[in-house]
């Protein structure tokens, strides 16, 4: 069987990703090493795909990690997101950006061509063109042959693999080779289960203002003295879905080409149509039904009036258009935010295994991360009594005073959770995923207590927590 590599598969657009690559009948398999993402995004495209998605956490610096999970399956095609993109970060920090984002690719490619495997899609961003306005002429909308000239490390870093992938090329024309520029991703998976989970205060600005529409920071506007209609920035906001979908247009592209042809080609994975930073607020607040406060701040740095996608390539090679409008992904981001009110998936450090000992509570996890079985009290969930052999994707988490255990069988994504009230004694809620902050809790456990005759939401724990 022939698999496709998604490194940084649970990560923003790489959960999504998987979950159209698998719709469109691909067999995926994920590394990535969980350092901006979390284990219960896996969890989650299990239960939307209703599929089992082999997970190794594996960090692209780690060559003989890499090659070892080469070794386990046969990849026809590797989608490489995984990479570090913040973009102040990377000025204050280039080293780690060179190392994380060249070094791992560059492992990635050798690793590649030592295991015959040579097609690869490769995440790049519009942040390779640079200021285009420092090109004469018309520029805007942005074609792929625009010179590239980036402004920051992060983008540095693109181009950097992206001249790698193009050596590689000019030395064996039997690879295929993607290089897709994003320009801005946004939005949100629409069952409000996948989206992104940025680590404290948001660069981007979608993020930044769904966070302040949820009562949390402070939102600047930089600069509206630009020559636009309202004064500031025009950016071509593309909805995350879309650009999965541009994905799969190209992993289909590839595959179509002749038996024994090669290419290594760049394409524009944008809307074609550019929206300020007023006209994306207005569409915030009217998904959201709130205001969005704001201040008007000096023109931050880097920052160039106009970022815009010619998306005509796309479209007459992939045969892939964007579909979807900023409305909707801002919908889609603000339910993805009410169900997520901490911001984004509230695993700390991933997995984590209980004791085996005789307690009350435990948890046995399998060796590809399944859960095994439950056992509460006397009880031992298994089996049919709670459809194990449709469980998808288990993840175990802390939280603030217990631990949660997520999965989904075929028809309920599912939150166990369990919390500490004292040493001896743990409260057992269930919540359907993403809805932890709804309080179903009394109708829910009444659920529970039927279906596994519990006679009480208090339970006594005699085991251990270990973390691994
Ligand atoms: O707090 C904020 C944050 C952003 N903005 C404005 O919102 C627009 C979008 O800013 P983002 O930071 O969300 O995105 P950028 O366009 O600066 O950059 C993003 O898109 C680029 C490609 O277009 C690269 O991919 C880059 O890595 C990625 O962060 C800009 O006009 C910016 O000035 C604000 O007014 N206030």
């Amino acid at each position: 069987m022939s698999f496709v590599l998604v490194t940084g598969g649970a990560g923003y657009i790489g959960s999504h990703t998987v979950v159209e690559l698998i719709q469109n009948g691909h067999q995926v398999v994920i590394v990535d090493n969980l350092s901006n993402s979390s284990y219960d995004s896996i969890s989650r495209i299990e239960y939307l795909t209703r599929s089992k998605v082999p997970f190794h956490k594996v960090d692209l610096t780690d060559y003989s990690g890499l090659d070892a999970v080469f070794d386990q399956y046969e990849f026809k095609t590797v989608l490489h997101f995984a990479g570090l993109k913040a973009v102040g970060e990377s000025a204050r920090n280039p080293l780690k950006y060179h190392n994380n984002n060249v070094i791992g690719s560059i492992n990635l490619l050798r690793t590649m061509q030592s295991h015959g495997c040579k097609s690869i899609i490769f995440s790049s961003s519009a942040t390779v063109y640079g200021d285009v306005t420092r090109l004469e002429g018309q520029r805007i909308p942005i074609v792929e042959t625009c010179p590239t000239q980036p402004t920051n490390p992060y983008g540095q870093t693109k181009l950097a693999v992206e001249n790698t992938l193009r050596d590689v090329f000019a030395a064996d024309q039997q690879w295929r080779i993607a290089i897709l520029r994003y320009f801005n991703p946004i939005g949100a998976h629409s069952s409000g289960l996948l989206g992104e989970n940025p680590h404290g205060v948001p660069d981007n600005l979608l993020p930044l203002i769904a966070q302040v529409a949820s009562g949390r920071g402070k939102f600047s506007v930089f600069g509206t003295d630009y020559d636009s209609v309202d004064g500031t920035p025009i950016r071509d906001y593309v909805h995350v879905v879309d650009l999965a979908q541009g994905h799969v247009a190209a992993l289909h592209h590839l595959d179509g080409l002749k038996e024994g042809t090669g290419i290594c080609r760049e394409w524009n994975l944008g809307t074609g149509t550019g929206s300020t930073v007023f006209e994306v607020h207005s569409s915030f607040e009217r998904a959201s039904n709130r205001k969005v406060p704001y201040t008007v701040a000096t023109r931050r740095p880097g920052d160039v009036l106009n970022l815009t996608a010619d998306v005509s390539r796309a479209a007459t090679e992939l045969g892939w258009r964007a579909r979807l409008t900023v409305d909707k992904a801002c919908d889609d981001l603000w339910l993805w935010t009410e169900r997520h009110p901490s911001s984004g998936y509230q695993n700390v450090d991933g997995r984590v295994r209980l004791s085996s000992a005789t307690g009350a509570i435990k948890v046995q996890i399998g060796a590809q991360g399944d859960i095994e079985s439950i056992t509460i009290g006397t009880q031992r969930l298994q089996g049919t009594r709670i459809q194990f052999k449709n469980l998808y994707g288990p993840a175990v988490r802390r939280t603030s005073n217990g631990f949660a255990v997520e999965y989904a069988t075929d028809t309920t994504p599912i939150v166990y959770q369990f919390e500490f009230q004292s040493e001896s004694r743990v409260c057992f809620t269930l919540y359907e995923i993403g809805a932890e902050s709804l309080p179903r809790f009394e109708q829910v456990f009444e659920a529970v207590s039927e279906k596994y005759a519990c006679s009480s939401s208090t339970f006594e724990i005699v085991d251990e927590m270990v973390e691994t």
